[in-house]
């Protein structure tokens, strides 16, 4: 879309003063870039400040200190109607009484476009969002789901600089969810709209995002791509958030090019890291349950309790002074390992992650 734009967030903090005359310290100085066109999440556990952050960019909340560059204009102290953003909300927040071509309509018709641009765009945002057959309905004869199409066309009729999403599908049944979460993700794609999502639904946020942010407690934990957060999370926090995580403890032995030599309870693995460190120093290691070698042999441990997920087992092992999480899928003929049953494994060096 031409009109999609950049978005800069500088030094942004907000702090509300509460009822009792507390300080909420809510977002803590943060920084974040965002390209024309992105689709970007803001994932975080509940009060981890994502929807201020939001909401500060919507206009709705004023930031304690910080700016907010919308294209190349600083909007922190613009009201919402100046700063060329739209919103879906959460509730849907459509007009009851109003059929769905003119909730659509409604936003065009306030900016006082003429009659005939506003019918040529609210006919064009129907058929993008293949919704000319419900253009006559009301809120109340639709499904959620429908609802939620409806909020979210009125969005991209303004054609905003910048789309704001405030958990959209939290109403919505977990099947239904998956199938918005794909209709937004290729609809924000066709008109190529600069989209900004707050979910804490990390699968949410890993399907729809071409970036994720991660927050916690006010401040970004992480900024990257699903895949470089999945794969290289910065720290405990961030591995544990997305994805399951076993985080284990090995000894560095050397440097070998680009590679870290980790002694691993007495087996020794090259793992690739940037990183510094010194001879001998502990180091926290990621593994996810799914990288773990079943048919390695390096380890074995204890299964403590098994769970069968349809396409792939998980299973919780005593290992050393630990409990680690094994997932793997289920082939036919792969053996289906029983409580206290001992079973062999090795970790796979590429998967490892030094923290
Ligand atoms: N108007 C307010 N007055 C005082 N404190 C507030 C206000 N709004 C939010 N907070 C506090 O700021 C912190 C961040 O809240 P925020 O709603 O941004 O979190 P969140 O990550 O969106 O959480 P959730 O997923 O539960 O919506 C929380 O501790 C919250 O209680």
């Amino acid at each position: 879309m031409k009109n999609s734009k950049r978005v800069a967030i500088k030094n942004l903090t907000k702090t509300f003063i509460t009822g009792e005359n507390k300080k909420v310290h809510a977002v803590k100085n943060i920084n974040l870039d965002i390209n024309p066109g992105e689709f970007v999440c803001l994932l975080g556990p509940s009060g981890c400040g994502k929807t201020t952050t939001l909401r500060m960019l919507a206009g709705f909340e004023s930031p304690t200190t910080g700016q907010i560059e919308i294209g190349d204009e600083d909007v922190a102290r613009l009201t919402p109607d100046k700063r060329d953003t739209a919103m879906v909300f959460q509730n849907y927040a459509l007009f009851p009484h109003m059929n769905v071509y003119e909730n659509i309509a409604y936003g065009l018709k306030l900016q006082k476009l003429p009659p005939n641009e506003v019918k040529e765009r609210v006919e064009k945002t129907l058929k993008l969002m293949q919704m000319d057959d419900f253009s006559k309905r009301v809120p109340s004869q639709m499904s959620g789901g429908q609802q939620q199409r409806v909020a979210l066309a009125r969005g991209i009729v303004m054609e905003p600089g910048v789309l704001l999403f405030d958990e959209p599908l939290s109403n919505l049944d977990a099947k239904l969810r998956i199938h918005m979460r794909d209709e937004i993700r290729k609809i924000q794609q066709k008109v190529g709209i600069t989209s900004i999502y707050v979910t804490h639904d990390q699968s949410e946020a890993m399907g729809l995002s071409d970036k994720i942010v991660i927050m916690n407690e006010g401040n970004i934990e992480q900024v990257g791509t699903p895949l470089e957060i999945y794969q290289r999370p910065k720290n405990e926090f961030v591995a544990n958030f997305i994805g399951k995580a076993n985080i284990i403890s090995g000894k560095v032995k050397n440097r070998d090019g680009k590679y870290l030599i980790i002694d691993i309870y007495g087996v020794e693995y090259a793992i690739e890291s940037d990183k510094n460190y010194s001879e001998n120093e502990i180091v926290n290691l990621v593994i996810r349950p799914e990288a773990i070698d079943i048919s390695g042999k390096d380890f074995s441990g204890i299964v403590k309790k098994t769970i069968f997920m349809g396409a792939h087992h998980e299973y919780e092992i005593e290992f050393f002074d630990k409990r680690i999480e094994i997932s793997y899928n289920n082939p036919i003929n792969q053996k289906i390992y029983e409580k206290e049953e001992t079973i062999s494994f090795s970790f796979e060096s590429r998967s490892i992650h030094v923290l």
